[in-house]
C-alpha cells in the first residue's frame, strides 16, 4: 500500500489513537454481549480487523524509510524475491521498525496479524455491503471513508490474484509437459539466487539438478511485474507448478513471460548440459542418453560452400517457421534425405545441424519394433525441438530381411513409420526433423522420396578442392600453400572421402609441409 498521496498527514498519531478507540469499543462490546451474540461476533470481527488493520499501518510505517515507498505484505514470513533489482527494497521487507527492541516478537504478531487480517477481511467480503454499517457503527466519521477506501484496497489484494497452474503430465500423455520442464530449469537456477531456505535435489541424467521444494515459494520480477511460483505435489509422483500475479498483467505473462521462460530453459539446456544423443533401440522405453560431444559445426563441416549455405538457410526458416506451418496447415516437421558414400560427413552433418538448432538427436534404431503399437509409442515420446535420425534405413525397406519370431518386419516397421509421418499422428509433436540416412540413393522405395516426406535431398560425395581447404584449416590451420594446386589436380581424378583426407591430415600435424606431402602421396597412390 502506498502512503504517498497522504505523506502531509500525520498518521502515526492518528493510527494510534484508533487504535485504543477501537479497543475501547471491543471491550464495550464484549461486555454488552449477552442476547445479541450473532450480531455481535461481526461487530467483534470488525473490531479486532480494525485493530489489526490499524497495528498493520503502525508496523509498515516504521518499517519504511527516505523515499522508499511503504509496503503491506500479507502472509509473507518469508524474505522474499531475491531477483528484485533494489536491495533496499528488499531489506525492508525483513526489518523490523527500528523504533523497536522486540524484533521477533514483532514479526511474528505481524505475520498473525496479517493471517488474522486475512481470513477476518474474506469473512467480510461474505457480510459485503455491511462493511460501511460497520464502519458507521466503530468508526468516528472523518476516518470513515479511508478505512474503507483502505480495506477495499485490502480486499481486492487478495481477490485480483491469477494463478496459473502448469501440470507435470497432461492427460492421457507420458511424456512430461514442455512448460513444466521448461519452468523446472527455469527455477532451477533462481533457487541459487534467491532466499529460500529448502531444495531438493536429484540426479538428472549427468548433472544434479536443484528444484524448490514444496514449502518455499519463488518470487520472481518480470519487467516489473512481480509473480510468485509454488511448487506442489497432487499425488506422489504428479507435480505441478503455481504461478500467482496480479490480474491485471494476465496478458503480459501469457504473452511474453511464459514464452520468455520457455527460451531461457532453451538457453541454461543448451549451456549446461550441452545437446544429448538419446539412442532409441532395445532400451525401451527409456532411450539411453549421452551427453552429444561432437564439436562439428557448420564452421568446422567440409563441404561445398553454396550446400552449406542452403542447408542452414533452411534450417534457419524451419526454426523460425511455426506460424508459417500453422498457417499453411502443416505440422511443424521437416524431413531430410542424406546420402552418399560411408566417410562423407553424413554423421557429421547431423551433428552441425543438432550444433546450429540446439536440438538433441535421437538415434532410431528401429530393427528391435516388436508391434505397431509399440512404434507408434516410441514416435509418439520423442519430445519437440528433436532430430531423428534412422541411419542406414535402407536396411529397412529390404525384403530378404524375413521376419522369423513374430515381430513386426523391418519392411512393415518402415511403412509404418512413412505413414506415421504424414498421417495423422505426424501432427503430435511439433518442432522435429526426422534424419534419413542411406549410402545409395538407388532402389529406395518411390513412396519414401515424395514430397511432404523427405523435404531436401542432400547428396554427400566425395571430397572436393573447397572442401579439402576446410579440413586443411581445420587441422593444420593453413588457408593456402604450394601444395594446395597439386592436391586439386589429383581431386579431381581421384575418388578420396573427406574422412580419408581428415585421416592423413591428422597423421602429421606439427609440420604442415610433411602433412600435405603424405597427403599427396595417399592420392598418387590411389589413383
Ligand atoms: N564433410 C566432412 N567435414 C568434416 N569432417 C568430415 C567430413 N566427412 C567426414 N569427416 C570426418 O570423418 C569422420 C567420419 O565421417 P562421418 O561419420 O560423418 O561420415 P559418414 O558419412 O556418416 O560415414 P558412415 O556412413 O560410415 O556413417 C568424421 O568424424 C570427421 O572427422
Amino acid at each position: 500500500m502506498n502512503f504517498n498521496g497522504l505523506a502531509s498527514f500525520n498518521w502515526y498519531s492518528l493510527i494510534f489513537k484508533l487504535f485504543w478507540y477501537s479497543l475501547f469499543n471491543i471491550i464495550k462490546i464484549v461486555f454488552k454481549t449477552k442476547n445479541t451474540k450473532n450480531r455481535n461476533r461481526r461487530r467483534i470481527k470488525s473490531g479486532i480487523l480494525f485493530m489489526a488493520f490499524s497495528y498493520m499501518k503502525m508496523m509498515n510505517r516504521g518499517c519504511t524509510h527516505g523515499s522508499n515507498p511503504s509496503r503491506l505484505f500479507l502472509g509473507a514470513p518469508t524474505p522474499l524475491n531475491s531477483h528484485d533489482p533494489n536491495p533496499v527494497n528488499k531489506t525492508n521487507r525483513v526489518r523490523i521498525p527500528n523504533a523497536t527492541h522486540h524484533a521477533s516478537s514483532y514479526v511474528a504478531s505481524f505475520a498473525a496479524f496479517a493471517m488474522l487480517t486475512r481470513n477476518v477481511a474474506n469473512d467480510v467480503l461474505t457480510v459485503g455491503k455491511e462493511l460501511r454499517t460497520l464502519a458507521d457503527e466503530f468508526i468516528p466519521r472523518e476516518y470513515q471513508d479511508y478505512y474503507i477506501h483502505e480495506m477495499q484496497k485490502l480486499l481486492r489484494k487478495n481477490d485480483n490474484e491469477f494463478t496459473i497452474v502448469i501440470d507435470e503430465y497432461q492427460p492421457q500423455s507420458s511424456t512430461a509437459d514442455e512448460m513444466f520442464k521448461a519452468v523446472e530449469t527455469y527455477l532451477g537456477t533462481k533457487v541459487n539466487e534467491s532466499c529460500i531456505r529448502k531444495v531438493n535435489v536429484c540426479k538428472n541424467n549427468e548433472t544434479l539438478a536443484i528444484t524448490m521444494n514444496e514449502d518455499e515459494e519463488i518470487v520472481d520480477d518480470f519487467d516489473g511485474v512481480q509473480v510468485k511460483w509454488r511448487s506442489m505435489t497432487l499425488q506422489p509422483g504428479l507435480r505441478c507448478y503455481e504461478l500467482t500475479f496480479h490480474n491485471r498483467h494476465r496478458c503480459k505473462i501469457l504473452e511474453s513471460y511464459l514464452p520468455y521462460i520457455l527460451e531461457r530453459s532453451d538457453a541454461i539446456k543448451a549451456k549446461e548440459s550441452g545437446l544429448k544423443l538419446h539412442m532409441i533401440d532395445d532400451g525401451y522405453p527409456e532411450p539411453k542418453t549421452i551427453v552429444l560431444d561432437n564439436p562439428m559445426t557448420f564452421k568446422t563441416l567440409a563441404i561445398e560452400p553454396e550446400l552449406k549455405k542452403t542447408v542452414i538457410e533452411d534450417l534457419n526458416n524451419f526454426k523460425n517457421g511455426k506460424e508459417y506451418y500453422r498457417r499453411i496447415g502443416k505440422a511443424w516437421k521437416r524431413g531430410y534425405l542424406i546420402h552418399g558414400p560411408s566417410g562423407t560427413g553424413k554423421s557429421s552433418l547431423i551433428a552441425s545441424m543438432a550444433n546450429h538448432l540446439n536440438y538433441d538427436i535421437y538415434d532410431m534404431d528401429l530393427t528391435n519394433v516388436d508391434s505397431d503399437s509399440q512404434l507408434k509409442s516410441i514416435l509418439l515420446k520423442m519430445p519437440s525441438k528433436s532430430i531423428l535420425v534412422f541411419e542406414d534405413f535402407d536396411q529397412l525397406q529390404n525384403p530378404t530381411i524375413v521376419d522369423t519370431t513374430g515381430k513386426l518386419s523391418p519392411k512393415k516397421t518402415f511403412s509404418r513409420l512413412l505413414n506415421f509421418m504424414d498421417g495423422i499422428w505426424s501432427c503430435c509433436r511439433e518442432e522435429q526433423i526426422f534424419v534419413f540416412t542411406t549410402k545409395c540413393i538407388d532402389g529406395l522405395d518411390p513412396t519414401l522420396l515424395r514430397p511432404g516426406r523427405m523435404d531436401v535431398h542432400i547428396h554427400l560425395s566425395y571430397c572436393t578442392f573447397s572442401a579439402f581447404k576446410q579440413l586443411a584449416f581445420n587441422y593444420l590451420e593453413l588457408e593456402d600453400h604450394k601444395l594446395f594446386e597439386r592436391v586439386k589436380e589429383l581431386l579431381q581424378s581421384v575418388n578420396v572421402t573427406p574422412a580419408e583426407v581428415a585421416g592423413e591430415l591428422m597423421k602429421y600435424t606439427t609440420d604442415a609441409t610433411v602433412s600435405l606431402e603424405r597427403l599427396v602421396a595417399y592420392l598418387d597412390n590411389k589413383s
